[in-house]
């Protein structure tokens, strides 16, 4: 037998990790250690050498795409196809799970998932029915409720209102919103990972079952498991000591989304014959760049404790530039890009931009576009999220399932059908009396022939749309929602619509069709029972929702968010926007937990570099539609002054004119006097550059940090000697 391919490639203590005998075991090591990479070879290990067939392995991954990869990598390295083997997310797996057992979990056979924009919809629908106002019960609010209360196992009658009013009103709205989930067959995202507990809890048959199919549960990123998920963990492993947990306390970065890092201790502490492993070689960094990130995460006091190491050189230093505007940050980052292609060779895709909010996307694209360099952004709108590919799935969901109110809402008046707010709010009372969905309410309606013959005529169209499609369930996919596309004239609707985008999205709406028909032909032979394809496809879309883009090959420049970073590793990085109140994120600032989090997030960031790291800020940016002048993030000061360089980037770009360094400005001020501003108070001049109107000094600020000013209305002042 040949193990080479799966042993060569380790160091030794990722290769005990890799080959050691059944048992509970932790991984706990730093990023770029390889702690992926052994997961990824011990289940071939598993399968080649242990010789476990690959339906009794299970293994979690954070994204859908990490799943997909790490199944590709271990088919790899085993040259041989590794179907029947579960891997996935925690919400796909559960998904995967409920669809063989709706049954027992008390669904109905095509039980739909709402994803967080419908769910949103269908909190607003409860709180109209309960009579609620909105700007007293936001809505967010209700639904990080009902969410958390999922993520810690919680139903509504586990609660105890404490005397809270405020809480008794929560729990209520819990309640009837859990009663129009039940009456649509709607899944929202934490009841899947709820209810799959509770089957697994509740029916010993199906627990024994799984827990003699499962011999092997292998999990990545575990430090950011939530309760429920660790609770699932737990009855899936029963006694088997069969958990091999890789993860890095460092990088957990969920916390806001009910993550609990404590699962980490709560495991030694819960199966006391658990082996820590440990990795400290870093395989992914230079040097210099794990000398910075080691040395900003030490700043978190509630640590337990590693360091990372490497062989590799120190590399180059690590980069730090101060923009003077927010436009100033897109322009240096995409001149580097473009050196580091043009000049080193590098592909556009092993450059990414890394920012902290999903807002701070558009300006670097605008200069990328102008730049004509590719790009993509993950995490923005994403194909499954996009408005005119909702419009269709809703008809989709229909199709699968009338009774889905969510979707009853958004398609019956898209396009138009000249049915009245009076009409729509008839039926959604009639439902509610009669405890109902629209779809039933809107029928009754129509067969007591209680409403108005112009809304009866609209709402038979819309029924029979939906009825004509359902009897014809029997074709593929794809040809369904060809079908649908024709009947509901949706591209017609768009192309007269008046935004500019009509042929975008027709041209989106024909990509969904690819799309279905692409799903159909790679999963017909995995999913086979599935008499029901489109309650498969309509998860799918669901649960993709949250990442991949339409054309996964495309080269370009990769822009994403932190969180959606994780566990990934690029060349070149920019991580962008570090500054007070947007880096440290200004919801966290008063919370010293939440405060520890964002750091993690800043060393997750840090720790995706390979080759050479960035770190910028602006002095001046639009935030929440303000000029602010904020501070740069403290954690440009938490990090060593030694690796990081200051450089003076693409300014001349956007300033008018960049001759005459460091001399003396127009109005005879001289580099190092002492200077006081009316806002920022007093500091020193460092630079000047620039004649006339576009005259601009630098001045280190005592209390506000460095900034570049235009002298003309700087009204800086000589400060008292
Ligand atoms: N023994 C090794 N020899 C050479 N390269 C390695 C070795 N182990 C890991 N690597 C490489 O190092 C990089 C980081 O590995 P991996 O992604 O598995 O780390 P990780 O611990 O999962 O990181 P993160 O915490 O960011 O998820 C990858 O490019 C991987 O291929
Ligand atoms: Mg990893």
């Amino acid at each position: 037998m040949d193990i080479s391919e799966i042993i060569d490639p380790l160091n030794p203590a990722q290769r005990e990790a890799v080959t050691a005998e059944s048992g509970n075991r932790l991984v706990l090591a730093g990023a770029g250690s390889g702690k992926t990479r052994v997961l990824v070879h011990r289940v071939a290990w598993l399968i080649r050498v242990e010789q476990a067939p690959p339906w009794a392995i299970l293994a979690v991954t954070f994204t859908n795409k990490a799943a997909r990869e790490m199944k590709a990598r271990i088919e790899e390295i085993l040259a041989t196809p590794i179907g029947g083997m579960w891997v996935g997310t925690f919400h796909g797996l559960a998904n995967r799970f409920l669809r063989a057992h709706w049954q027992e979990a008390g669904l109905p056979h095509s039980f739909q998932i709402l994803d967080a924009d419908d769910q949103y919809r269908l909190i607003r629908r409860t709180l109209k029915a309960l009579e609620l106002d909105e700007a007293r019960w936001p809505p967010r609010r209700a639904m990080g409720f009902v969410n958390q209360c999922k993520d810690e196992g919680l139903r509504p009658r586990h609660l105890d209102d404490e005397g809270d009013p405020y809480r008794k009103r929560m729990i209520a709205i819990y309640r009837e919103y859990q009663s129009a989930c039940e009456r649509g067959g709607l899944v929202d995202f934490g009841e899947l990972l709820l209810r799959a507990h509770e089957v697994l809890r509740e029916q010993a048959a199906v627990r024994h079952q799984y827990q003699e199919r499962f011999a092997h549960i292998l999990v990545d990123e575990f430090q950011d498991t939530n309760a429920i998920q660790y609770a699932w963990l737990r009855l899936l492993s029963g006694d088997h000591d069969n958990l091999f947990l890789v993860g890095d306390d460092d990088q957990s970065i969920y916390g806001w989304r009910g993550a609990r890092v404590e699962n980490i201790q709560s495991f030694q502490k819960d199966y006391a014959n658990t082996t820590v492993v440990r990795l400290e070689q870093n395989y992914r960094s230079t040097g210099n760049i794990l000398t910075v990130a080691n040395a900003l995460i030490a700043h978190n006091p509630s640590r337990l404790g590693k360091r990372l190491w490497t062989n590799d050189g120190a590399g180059e230093p690590v980069r730090q530039f101060a923009a003077f505007n927010e436009l100033d940050e897109a322009r240096f980052v995409i001149e580097r890009i473009r050196q580091h292609i043009q000049v080193d060779g590098y592909r556009r895709d092993e450059c990414a931009i890394l920012y902290r909010t999903t807002a701070q996307s558009r300006l670097f694209e605008e200069v990328l576009i102008q730049a004509e360099i590719p790009y993509r952004v993950y995490g923005g709108l994403r194909f499954f999220e996009r408005a005119e590919i909702r419009d269709a799935l809703a008809y989709l969901r229909l199709v699968a399932n009338p009774d889905d109110d969510a979707a009853f809402e958004r398609a019956v008046n898209t396009p138009p059908r000249g049915l009245g707010p009076r009409t729509l709010d008839l039926l959604r009372d009639q439902a509610r009396a009669a405890g109902t969905s629209l779809w039933r309410a809107a029928r009754d309606q129509l067969e007591r022939e209680a409403l108005a013959p112009r809304a009866a005529k609209a709402l038979r169209a819309f029924v029979a749309l939906i009825e004509q499609q359902r009897a014809r369930s029997d074709r593929p996919l794809a040809a369904l929602a060809a079908d649908l596309l024709v009947a509901t004239d949706l591209p017609g609707f768009y192309l007269k619509g008046k935004d500019d985008r009509g042929q975008d999205r027709v041209e989106n709406l024909e990509q969904l069709v690819d799309t279905v028909a692409r799903f159909e032909a790679e999963t017909s032979e995995d999913e086979g029972d599935a008499g029901d394809r489109l309650a498969s496809f309509l998860a799918h879309a669901a649960l993709e929702a949250g990442e991949a883009q339409a054309d996964p090959d495309a080269d370009g420049v990769q822009l994403m968010t932190l969180h959606s970073a994780k566990g990934l590793e690029f060349p070149i990085v920019f991580l962008v926007g570090l500054e007070e109140r947007l880096f440290p994120h200004s919801l966290s600032l008063d919370d010293p937990r939440r405060l520890e989090e964002e750091r993690r997030l800043c060393y997750v960031g840090m720790t995706r570099a390979m080759h050479q790291l960035y770190l910028t800020h602006a002095e001046k940016r639009h935030l929440h539609g303000k000029e602010t002048y904020p501070q740069p993030s403290r954690f440009l000061r938490e990090m060593p002054t030694e690796p990081v360089e200051s450089v003076r980037g693409s300014r001349a770009q956007s300033r008018p004119t960049p001759q005459r360094h460091g001399q003396e400005a127009d109005d005879g001020l001289r580099l190092g006097q002492r200077v006081c501003h009316p806002t920022f108070g007093e500091g020193v001049v460092l630079d000047c550059e620039g004649r006339g109107a576009s005259a601009r000094v630098q001045v280190n600020f005592a209390d506000a940090g460095t900034k570049w000013l235009v002298l003309a209305y700087a009204k800086l002042a000589p400060a008292a000697q």
